[in-house]
């Protein structure tokens, strides 16, 4: 599991951490592993030029202190220094000391660089980047240096991965002690480039239960339901999938097919597309009477292609079974009829049904993704997933991690992965696992199903996407053993 924590407990176990330590023992861990990693991504370090961008905290420190330990094995380094009177004294005498030395013209520096240490803020930083470093970053990005930001890209918000003005874009980010939600929430996450953290020490100090967790192969191998000896279909789980409609018939065949690669024993499909859904799917069992008619189910989706047709809804949500509620099923849905439920429930909204349930902009959902599933979780007291390039999957309770997916790949954005999606964590809803287990799994093998369909480069259909959880779920099994 990859975990990260908010600003405000970081400084807590920082401070804890501190108290048992040397003063600057901190800042020289995270130096040391700055500059080690930045060796690491330039691949000799005598000779190479390296500018330093650094503001008037200990975020500017970092970089000035690894910039030393660089320059100390031979790179020509030179620091910009945005806020000369506040630049970390420490630091800098290090830099001066290893011959580094204080840029005169930081354009001439930038074009000539062949790495930039994005050292203007850290975890102290509010909003985007301020007027007089914005060229700074511009000339940065427009170089043909590697950008390495140091704790997280300058500009953007550690704690709800939100962008509110102009941020330093990097290639690689290097984080101290743990990551922080930002690095794996969009937008932030897409100027982080490829993060790695550098153990300081502040793992005893941290609390158990992180504010943002993304599970890795072997948490999913983990959570995967196996059948036992025992385990005939209906043990294994029925899953009931209420979908498509005269005019979307697909978007029933792509839930079914998510349903029958979720580890589910059998799959009722309840609906108008009966036929189309047995032409591709013979093993799946059908009903066209009202839901309740259909047989026993551990769990339902309602809600794919439905088109005008939520009657259902409100007559699965009296159920005692878990349901999923996706898509046209979230239309009029009644937030009493979800807070009463006291089965699992499980709401998968993309931005634009998230903002319809909160009455408010697309966009304001898009740009404040953490924030707008926490409180759809909390006005509807049910898990809510929220799709995109980084779904998020918030519990009812806040103190609970919201699961973020790192397994998201923009080749998913294509007509019915949803409706695959749907099928896929109804399924393993009707397993037994949790609203939040189903829709982070769900999630997690989707989207590898989707990269290894995509991964000569090319567009993918979501009926691959489908076909594709089988072997998502082996290489998890399997990745998860090792
Ligand atoms: N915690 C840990 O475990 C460890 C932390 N370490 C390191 O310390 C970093 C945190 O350092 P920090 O607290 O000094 O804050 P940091 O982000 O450098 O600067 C904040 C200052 O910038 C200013 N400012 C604010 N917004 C701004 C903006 N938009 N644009 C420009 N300036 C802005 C604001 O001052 P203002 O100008 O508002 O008076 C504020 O005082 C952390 O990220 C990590 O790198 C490691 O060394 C070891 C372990
Ligand atoms: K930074």
């Amino acid at each position: 599991m990859r975990t990260a924590h908010c600003v405000d407990t970081v400084r807590t176990a920082e401070a804890a951490l501190m108290a048992r330590l040397p003063e600057g023992a901190l800042m020289q861990r995270a130096a040391a592993g700055l500059a080690a990693a930045c060796a690491d991504l330039l691949g000799r370090v005598y000779g190479v030029r390296i500018a330093l961008l650094v503001g008037s905290g200990d975020n500017g420190g970092d970089a000035l202190y690894a910039g030393a330990r660089l320059a100390r094995r031979g790179a020509g380094v030179s620091a910009v220094l945005l806020a000369p009177d506040r630049t970390h004294q420490g630091g800098l005498a290090a830099l001066t000391g290893a011959g580094g030395r204080i840029a005169d013209d930081p354009f001439a520096v930038l074009a000539t660089a062949d790495l930039v240490l994005d050292g203007i803020i850290g975890i102290g930083g509010r909003g985007g980047l301020r007027p007089d470093a914005i060229p700074i970053a511009r000339a940065a990005r427009g170089s043909n240096a590697v950008i390495v930001a140091v704790d997280l890209p300058s500009g953007t918000d550690a704690d709800s991965g939100e962008v509110t003005g102009e941020a330093l874009r990097a290639d690689a980010t290097v984080t101290f002690g743990t990551h922080k939600p930002g690095l794996l929430i969009d937008p932030a996450r897409e100027y982080a480039g490829t993060v790695r953290l550098v153990d300081i020490g502040l793992d005893a100090e941290l609390p158990s239960i992180p504010a943002v967790e993304a599970l890795q192969h072997e948490d999913v191998a983990r959570l995967l339901p196996r059948p036992s000896a025992e385990s005939d279909k209906y043990r294994r789980g029925v899953v009931g999938v209420v979908a498509g409609s005269a005019r979307y018939p697909g978007a029933a065949v792509l839930a079914v097919a998510g349903a029958l690669r979720g580890g589910a024993g059998a799959v009722r499909y309840v609906g108008p597309a009966t036929e189309a859904v047995i032409a591709r799917f013979p093993e799946t069992l059908v009903h066209t009477g009202p839901p309740a008619k259909a047989g026993r189910v551990q769990s339902w989706v309602v809600g794919p292609g439905l088109g005008e047709g939520i009657g259902a809804v409100p007559e699965i949500l009296a159920s005692d079974a878990a349901v999923l509620v996706d898509a046209d099923g979230l239309r009029q849905l009644d937030p009493e009829a979800v807070r009463g439920r006291s089965a699992p429930t499980l709401l998968t909204p993309h931005a634009g049904e998230a903002a319809a349930l909160l009455e408010v902009a697309r966009e304001e959902v898009e740009s404040a993704r953490l924030a707008s599933v926490r409180e759809l979780a909390r006005r509807y007291g049910a898990t809510v997933l929220l799709k995109g390039s980084t779904t998020l999957v918030a519990d009812p309770d806040p103190s609970v991690a919201v699961r973020v997916n790192p397994m998201g790949t923009p080749w998913l954005a294509t007509a019915g992965s949803g409706d695959v999606l749907s099928g896929l964590a109804g399924s393993l809803l009707a397993t037994g696992l949790n609203a939040r287990d189903a829709g982070s799994v769900a999630a997690y093998l989707h989207g590898l199903a989707a990269r290894r369909a995509a991964a000569d480069g090319t567009p993918i259909t979501s009926w691959e996407v489908g076909e594709g959880v089988r072997g998502a779920w082996g290489a998890c099994v399997l990745g998860g053993r090792t």
